[in-house]
């Protein structure tokens, strides 16, 4: 007992590794990402904020009080204008336009992690909800200050992916990821090593599909 955050990484600190370091990943902090991966990435990156958006929407519903229900709100809020304005900004950078995202049929790489996530929170509580949605909130975060802190890391102009790193490392994602850490690390402290194992499983298989997602952008897999 007496569980944190850190210990679902440790639990699965294989598959954590080749998440944050894969290959799309290393490219895009060199900036040697080939444009149409990056280009399959972010139109399916599209649909997922979309299924994202609406886990969002499902931790609302099954919030317990004022605190839990504004940060679900928060979440949501920050796809839809956050998240989704990154996304707007690259798409017409990459030449993606509204028609190309409107008529985007869905990979099999999104529509197993977006489901995924969806159906662990419905037939559990907010806290499996919320493990289910951390590997794309902490990991986003922890991707952003492990490229930074790699010699090969181009910064600045010279990389078209600069601003996908920059706001990942910004403050604001980051004091997002360290609250989530926090309210993480609250609930876990409580969980007996039984319910522990229960989580470990959706954080490892939510890890596991966030890797399947850059493998994904690198094959242009459908
Ligand atoms: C496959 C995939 N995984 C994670 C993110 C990043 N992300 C999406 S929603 C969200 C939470 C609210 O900001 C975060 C961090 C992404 N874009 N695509």
């Amino acid at each position: 007992m007496g569980y944190r955050f850190r210990d679902l990484t440790a639990a699965c600190q294989d598959d954590w590794r080749a998440y944050i370091e894969h290959d799309f990943v290393r490219a895009l902090g060199a900036g040697t990402l080939e444009a149409d991966a990056f280009r399959h990435y972010l139109q399916q990156d599209y649909l997922f904020l979309i299924h994202f958006a609406r886990a969002y929407a499902l931790a609302a519903y099954k919030s317990r009080d004022l605190d839990e229900l504004r940060q679900a709100f928060d979440g949501l809020k920050t796809i839809l204008d956050v998240e989704l304005d990154l996304h707007r900004g690259f798409c017409r950078d990459w030449g993606i336009s509204e028609s190309d995202l409107a008529a985007l049929p869905e990979s099999r790489a999104t529509l197993a992690y977006t489901r995924y996530v969806l159906d662990a929170g419905s037939r559990g509580d907010l806290l499996d909800l919320r493990i289910a949605l951390a590997p794309c909130l902490v990991g986003y975060g922890e991707i952003a200050g492990w490229l930074a802190a790699q010699p090969f890391t181009l910064r600045g102009d010279a990389n078209p992916y600069e601003p996908w790193i920059a706001m990942y490392e910004g403050d604001d994602f980051q004091a997002a990821m360290r609250a989530e850490i926090a309210w993480l690390d609250a609930r876990l402290a409580e969980v007996t090593p039984a319910r522990f194992e229960q989580l470990a499983r959706l954080f490892r298989d939510a890890t596991r599909l966030e890797i399947d997602f850059w493998q994904m952008g690198l094959d242009r897999a459908d």
